[in-house]
């Protein structure tokens, strides 16, 4: 079924330049001008040959450019010609449309921001367009994913999906959004962009996503994304579908932990960072706030019984939001589908740096990201960076002792799904969070 979305993606996709009275203006103006260019090219061919010597001009070629127009005036013998080439640009992106990345369609503007040169990039107006992200660091959220798009970005020939020019330089339009959505330079910016924005903005989420996008070719280097909402396909059904029509071959990487923990810390992130939005979900909806741990896990697990029947979307939002979030296999089993196992690598967090930056390279290819430009002096043996930045919160580490009841609890709901993740990626990491069941 085709939604509104779709279609209007569609559209930008297959919009020609052929179309419509501002495209006639544009062909108008084309031709007048190529006319002036061939009559000033006769011209001085005339002056030539009143002043020079005919012989000597037998084979005289004039070029002149206009417009990304190669206009060339040619004689030869005696014949004369004038030709028109259309396709002059540096980056020739109507015969040679970025073949090294899946390109993306930059709606409404033709300059992109090169992070390389400093400077803004005209592109074809026909047809402009820019590489999409060639690697999605899609969660889990709350497992380590900062430290592992990092060690991705440490490589020099890869570049983080944010934009970090103003939107005007000397008065020229850079292309790059200067809005809500725009990023921060070399910060790895969560986009959420077919994620959250493709649903809430349906007629302008491709352009800000595109907008936002440093130049890349994809083949001198590529453009990484992280948005760990992407792992969620249970609130998003559609999303593995619209990322392989949009990037066919993005590379997919995600680092996971135990489930049990990890919604410990996310619980502990939305009170310190969201707490408004994150009470607001209950409190809106007339449910008692979830003020501490143990009350939050009671909704999520065993909420009151009327509140289910009152509003049964709700008790399905609220363990798809938060509870399901954890159930790695279920959530993953759409991106193999999409992508194949040869193009996802799930990390363990707990493994060496090294080995991990090992991994990704590979993963993307060392044709792509040669390993000798990699900055490995750079890498801790072991990176376990449990500490938070939260105010009254300690970590992850304590919630075993401070909450043993739910987290006993939680890990024995995750326990099959840990399990299947484990035959999924074909490695055992994942068994490890069941250990503790057979102590209690
Ligand atoms: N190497 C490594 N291995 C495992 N865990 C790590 C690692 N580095 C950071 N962390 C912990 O991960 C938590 C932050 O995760 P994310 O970067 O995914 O956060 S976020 O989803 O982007 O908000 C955050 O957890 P909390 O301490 O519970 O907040 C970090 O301590």
């Amino acid at each position: 079924m085709k939604t509104m979305s779709n279609l209007r993606v569609e559209s930008a996709l297959c919009s020609s330049p052929s179309q419509g009275p501002r495209t006639k203006r544009y062909v108008k103006q084309i031709v007048v001008t190529k006319l002036v260019i061939g009559t000033i090219l006769i011209g001085l061919l005339i002056i030539f040959l009143l002043v020079g010597d005919a012989s000597h001009a037998r084979n005289l070629r004039l070029n002149a450019i206009l417009d990304n127009t190669v206009i060339t005036l040619k004689l030869q013998e005696k014949n004369i010609s004038l030709e028109y080439e259309d396709s002059y640009h540096p980056y020739d992106t109507v015969n040679d449309p970025l073949p090294h990345c899946d390109s993306l369609p930059l709606q409404g503007g033709h300059n992109v921001w090169s992070e390389d040169t400093g400077e803004t990039i005209r592109l074809h107006k026909h047809s402009p367009r820019i590489c999409g992200p060639k690697v999605l660091v899609i969660g889990a959220m709350k497992c380590g994913t900062n430290t592992l798009g990092h060690l991705l970005a440490k490589h020099p020939r890869v570049k983080v999906n944010s934009c970090s020019a103003p939107r005007f330089v000397k008065k020229i339009d850079t292309g790059c959004n200067d809005d809500e959505y725009q990023g921060r330079g070399d910060e790895i910016w969560e986009g959420h962009d077919m994620s959250i924005h493709k649903n809430q903005k349906p007629g302008e989420w491709l352009e800000h996503w595109t907008r936002r996008l440093p130049w890349t070719d994809g083949k001198h280097n590529i453009t990484i994304d992280k948005s760990p909402s992407y792992m969620n396909t249970l609130e998003f059904p559609n999303l593995t579908q619209d990322v392989k029509q949009f990037l066919p071959n993005a590379k997919v990487v995600m680092s996971v932990c135990n489930p049990a923990l990890r919604l410990y810390s996310e619980y502990n992130h939305n009170m310190d960072q969201r707490q408004d939005g994150f009470l607001g979900f209950y409190r809106d909806k007339g449910i008692e706030v979830p003020m501490d741990f143990p009350s939050f896990v009671k909704l999520l697990m065993d909420p009151p019984g009327d509140v289910c029947k009152r509003l049964p979307n709700f008790c399905d939002r609220n363990q798809i939001f938060f509870l399901r979030k954890g159930e790695y296999s279920t959530l993953l089993k759409q991106w193999y589908e999409a992508f194949g196992a040869k193009n996802i690598l799930v990390v363990d967090m707990n493994d060496n740096q090294r080995d991990i930056a090992t991994q990704l390279l590979d993963l993307v290819g060392r044709d792509v990201l040669p390993p000798n430009e990699y900055p490995w002096h750079e890498l801790k043996e072991k990176e376990i960076d449990f500490k938070s930045s939260a105010a009254n919160y300690t970590g992850r580490s304590s919630a075993f002792d401070d909450f043993r009841e739910q987290i006993v609890k939680l890990e024995k709901y995750y326990a099959p799904f840990n399990e299947e993740l484990a035959q999924l990626i074909g490695r055992d990491f994942p068994l490890e969070w069941n250990k503790r069941m057979g102590e209690n």
